[in-house]
């Protein structure tokens, strides 16, 4: 709840924030601007003595002023108008003509209502009342996520947005709650919504005697200069008017012929309490305090921003609870996923350890410090994807358990896909890496194969007998949230040559998620709650979603999506592939591909609008019977979508090739290509995509280069299944 109003609030108030903290910013420096433009007020000059020296100089004074940031000001009337300069408060010498900054008038008129009059204002007052909401927030997600109150000062942990706005926040909490504090009640009074600060003087009149010289009333000669903040003087041609002396703890009227206090009228509290705001918020009091608020204001935008990058990542993150900060916990469970799942099991996980007694904090396998070794011992859940390869959450985690200061015990858990030859495989190297550093073992690692509950709970009971607990892993894996799909076209290849091939394409509906060529959509075939994933080769904006099927033999999915007729309805779930997309660019890119592989390479070369050089090598085993997007690819070639084609068919008579043939074969073309900072995407089978990485292992050898330096470098990619 704490979290969802942070969130709410945070980004509906970003843009207006950024303006108001921008120009909130500006306005800080107004103090030490004034403060440099005007000598300081020195104690020990009396008003009567400031109000003789000015009137020696003018004719007709109105009043002497000293604004917020010390300066004096007189406004006269010598005959030529009325004008206003500023003085020196210690001798009432005139200092040039008084000119109020446009650009601080203008930052002034900005922060207040936006420059839109009242609507303006009221959004300047909900942006207010946003800050203090999310000041307030923040506070306390900070100090509950360090371990309480008391904890506030401990480092922020986790990822670089993580710890900046940590790290920043706590350092501008104090000067942004002030602004937000004080901005709210400034609103409401401007709103009316508060109590009339005014206490109003009563009227007055002098007993109209002769005007005694101003230097001599001893009203104004037992003030300090230092004290005012406005004298009026008394109209020329009314011998009944009177002096009005304005200081912070009320307003005087004094007799210009005696000198006299005729009345006294003290500042109300209502009144006391909205200038200490007005003091607060505009810091004008104190440069240095007015810098400080600027500095405080000035994060705001760097916590919207870090705010909204944490915010995606959580989205992207399912909803986890973890019972214990990490501080206090003695177990704490890491979790390397990519499509979520993971996340559900670490909760059950976490939920049954709990309830046994355990304190458990939980964190994406990515986010481990040294913070969390403090517990006792170390559960880690990690799925698999691509060839052995780490999930979305644990990318950075084996170069990160190298720079760890302390070993504890540890259990490893795999989540993988036995259909895949590297079942569990990222779950294995972080066993062997553990291992080769020598954390102690809490149980030995186990891989559950399709997210099996029963052999989770197995493994559950296994952990229990290790930890002296009964532990009962009871999992029941949420189902994704689906839309229906219906098939609207199909086109069928390969049947001929014992491979058969489905393009198979589905109208999208309105309410569909965003997707892009190259993501995956998760279908649950009828009698399996298990999900399939193929790659799509349209995006959203084609208005229809489109995958190439190869028939599996006894394949549940792919047979009854071969059998769908038009018309039918699939349901269905897109699932982002960040680590499958081309590369922001022009660099030019090296699609590989065979079968059914070609689907979100297909696509890429579709959506290339930017005519990017984009090389397609793909594989078939006849140019009669499976050459998937024969027609489509030669329209994007004429269109320059894609550069350049090469084929390869295995039951070709008199020129059977795979594709890894004419990678090889084009190796010169190919090392130019790479030299200019090519990008390689394959997809495709596992058999195919090993050969092919041979082949361009032995293309760049020479270029200086090998695969693993192009794979760290995001430079070669591969989705293989
Ligand atoms: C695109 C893709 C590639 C996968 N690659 C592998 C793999 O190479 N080895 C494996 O054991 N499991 C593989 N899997 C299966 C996942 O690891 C398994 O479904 C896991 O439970 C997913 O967990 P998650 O939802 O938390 O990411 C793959 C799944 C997908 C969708």
């Amino acid at each position: 709840m704490l979290r969802r109003l942070h969130s709410v609030a945070g980004l509906a108030l970003a843009l207006l924030l950024v303006a108001i903290a921008a120009t909130g910013v500006g306005l800080s420096l107004q103090p030490a601007v004034d403060r440099l433009a005007a000598p300081a007020i020195a104690p020990g000059v009396s008003v009567a003595a400031l109000a003789k020296a000015v009137a020696a100089r003018h004719q007709r004074v109105d009043a002497i002023r000293v604004s917020g940031g010390g300066a004096v000001t007189v406004s006269f009337n010598d005959g030529a108008g009325k004008q206003v300069e500023i003085v020196d408060p210690r001798t009432g010498a005139g200092l040039g003509a008084y000119r109020p900054s446009e650009t601080f008038r203008w930052l002034a008129d900005m922060h207040r209502s936006l420059l839109m009059g009242d609507s303006g204002r009221i959004a300047v007052a909900l942006s207010a009342l946003g800050l203090l909401a999310l000041s307030l927030t923040g506070a306390v997600m900070l100090a509950r996520s360090l371990g309480g109150a008391g904890a506030l000062l401990r480092p922020v942990r986790g990822g670089a947005a993580r710890r900046w706005h940590g790290e920043l926040g706590r350092l501008a909490l104090a000067g942004l709650l002030l602004s937000a504090l004080t901005g709210t009640f400034l609103s409401a009074t401007t709103f009316g919504l508060l109590p009339g600060a005014e206490n109003p003087a009563p009227a007055v009149a002098a007993k109209g005697g002769p005007a005694a010289p101003v230097g001599r009333l001893a009203g104004l000669a037992a003030v300090d200069v230092a004290d005012l903040e406005r004298l009026t003087f008394p109209a020329r041609n009314d011998p009944t008017d009177v002096f009005t002396l304005r200081q912070s703890r009320g307003e005087a009227v004094v007799d210009p012929s005696t000198g006299r206090i005729l009345a006294f009228t003290p500042t109300s509290t209502m009144d006391r309490i909205g200038r200490l705001a007005n003091a607060l918020h505009t810091g004008r009091f104190s440069w240095a305090f007015a810098l400080f608020l600027g500095l405080s204001t000035a994060a705001a935008p760097v916590l919207g921003a870090t705010g909204f990058l944490m915010w995606r990542r959580r989205r992207a993150t399912p909803r986890v609870i973890a019972p214990a900060p990490t501080a206090d916990a003695d177990t704490v469970i890491l979790v390397g996923s990519e499509g979520g799942s993971t996340w559900g099991f670490a909760q059950t996980l976490s939920r049954a350890l709990s309830e046994a007694g355990q304190r458990v904090s939980l964190a994406a396998m990515d986010d481990i410090d040294n913070a969390h070794l403090r517990a006792q011992k170390l559960v880690i859940l990690a799925a698999t994807y691509g060839d052995g390869d780490a999930p979305a959450s644990a990318k950075k985690f084996l170069e990160k358990l190298g720079g760890l200061e302390r070993r504890i015990p540890v259990a490893v858990l795999g989540f993988g896909d036995r259909t895949f030859p590297s079942f569990c495989g990222y779950a294995e190297r972080v066993v062997a890496a553990l291992d080769a550093q020598g954390w102690p073992r809490l149980i030995a690692p186990k891989r559950i194969d399709r997210q099996s509950a029963q052999e989770f709970a197995q493994w559950g009971r296994d952990l229990g007998a290790a930890l002296g607990c009964a532990l009962t892993l009871e999992h029941v894996a949420e189902p994704p949230k689906t839309n229906a799909f219906a098939l609207v076209g199909r086109e069928t290849y390969g049947e001929a040559v014992g491979a058969p091939v489905a393009i198979l394409r589905f109208a999208s509906p309105g309410n569909a998620p965003r997707f892009e060529a190259g993501d995956l959509v998760g279908i649950v075939p009828p009698g399996s709650a298990m999900p399939r994933f193929y790659s799509l080769v349209s995006s959203r904006r084609d208005g229809v979603l489109e995958i190439c099927v190869r028939l599996q033999p006894g394949g549940l999915c792919s047979t009854w999506l071969h059998s769908l007729k038009a018309g039918e309805q699939i349901e269905a779930f897109i699932r982002d592939n960040p680590s499958f997309r081309p590369v922001e660019g022009r660099a030019p890119l090296i699609l590989i591909g065979a079968g059914a592989g070609i689907a979100p390479l297909a696509g890429f070369v579709r959506a290339n609008d930017s005519e990017r050089p984009m090389h397609l090598y793909w594989g078939g085993r006849s140019a009669a019977s499976d050459f998937l997007y024969e027609h489509e690819l030669a329209e994007r070639l004429a269109q320059r979508r894609l550069t350049s084609l090469r084929t390869a068919f295995s039951r070709h008579p008199a020129d059977a090739a795979y594709v890894q043939d004419r990678v090889a074969d084009d190796a010169h073309r190919l090392r130019v290509l790479i030299r200019a900072e090519a990008q390689i995407l394959v997809c495709g089978g596992r058999d195919m995509a090993r050969a092919v990485a041979e082949t361009i292992e032995a293309v760049v050898r020479p270029l200086g280069l090998d695969l693993a330096t192009l794979k760290s470098n995001g430079r070669y990619l591969e989705d293989v299944y």
